[in-house]
């Protein structure tokens, strides 16, 4: 239907609110199949974007197609072929959990028949079948945004919107919402995420931009982001007592960049432990020292200068 061409295609797009602006002139590409991402830290743009793309917000200035369609002409039609998971659960608590699939297939014209069966495909997809009957209010947030991304699916959308899946979720909450969105992403479903996760980013994006102050300030996959703005690997170190900045001098040369944080130093270097060996030759003692690898923290550092998460 789309004939080959993006699923979505932005152009110098722009979203203001009376005189700020939100989303400063971006331009985005995403193919069919693929995981794209929206990184970046609270109040980049990323919602404002998403909402656009969702048909929700009018476009200020700019071009923005979805589905080879405009938003502004094209809304119903485009909005019946998403799939969309917003930032804040907005389950019906008055239905169960089923109703809450079937209710929403409803909108979208599905023959009630089909709905149930749909309904029953998908909970048990995310893993929510032995709730079924039950009401909405007592699942934990991991469950209520697994059926929000059921509910997402009810209309075998084309496109599916997520902005920010696994906010607010634990450490194991979170990976079962991975590990459903890594199953969709097998199936060719494309996805369209924000995170402010680097890692979630790292771990489920085949491409993203990363976006700060409503502008784009890189784009590429996750290794390639690395790549071209990180070195292999971080040496932090930790200094006790003064300043950590005090020791960037007495660092100076080692590896490609020296970067002080307010609670460590950060060594870019392409050998870890060859670093740690020269911090040492120069009879520096930090408290603890950790090697690893490049992340996309390190990227979004690199280029803004402030760590993607407080
Ligand atoms: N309806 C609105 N009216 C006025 N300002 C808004 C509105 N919606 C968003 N903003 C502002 O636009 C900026 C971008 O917000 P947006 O929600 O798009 O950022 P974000 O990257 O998604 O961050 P978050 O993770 O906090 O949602 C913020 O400064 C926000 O305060």
């Amino acid at each position: 239907m789309t004939d080959g061409r993006p699923l979505i295609e932005a152009t110098g797009l722009v979203k203001r609110f009376g005189d700020f602006t939100a989303v400063d002139g971006i331009d985005v590409s995403v193919r069919a199949g693929e995981a794209f991402g929206f990184l970046g830290p609270n109040g980049a743009g990323k919602s404002s974007t998403m909402r656009m793309i969702g048909c929700v917000s009018p476009v200020t200035a700019g071009r923005l197609r979805i589905l080879g369609m405009d938003p502004d002409r094209d809304g119903p039609a485009i909005r019946a072929r998403l799939g969309v998971c917003p930032q804040t659960d907005n389950l019906d608590p008055e239905l169960t959990v089923a109703e809450n699939l079937t209710t929403y297939a409803r909108f979208f014209g599905i023959p009630r028949k089909v709905a149930r069966a749909r309904a029953a495909e998908l909970l048990d997809f995310v893993q929510l079948t032995e709730r079924a009957g039950s009401k909405v209010e007592p699942l934990s947030g991991g469950m209520k945004r697994r059926l929000t991304i059921a509910r997402a699916l009810v209309n075998e959308p084309d496109l599916v919107l997520l902005d920010e899946p696994t906010t607010g979720l634990d450490p194991q909450a979170r990976h079962l919402v991975w590990e459903r969105l890594f199953r969709l992403k097998r199936q060719g479903v494309t996805l369209v995420l924000t995170t402010h996760y680097m890692d979630e980013a790292e771990q489920l994006c085949d491409r993203l931009v990363v976006m700060d102050g409503g502008r784009i300030v890189a784009e590429g996959s996750p290794r390639d982001l690395i790549a071209r703005h990180s070195t292999r690997e971080v040496v932090e170190l930790r200094f006790a007592g003064e300043s950590q900045e005090a020791f960037v001098d007495k660092l100076a040369g080692i590896g490609e960049r020296v970067e002080p944080l307010p609670d460590r130093v950060l060594l870019y270097v392409h050998d870890g432990d060859a670093a740690v060996a020269t911090v040492h030759e120069r009879a520096l003692a930090p408290e603890s020292v950790l090697v690893r690898r490049s992340s996309l923290e390190d990227v979004f550092l690199h280029l803004t200068g402030r760590t993607l998460v407080d």
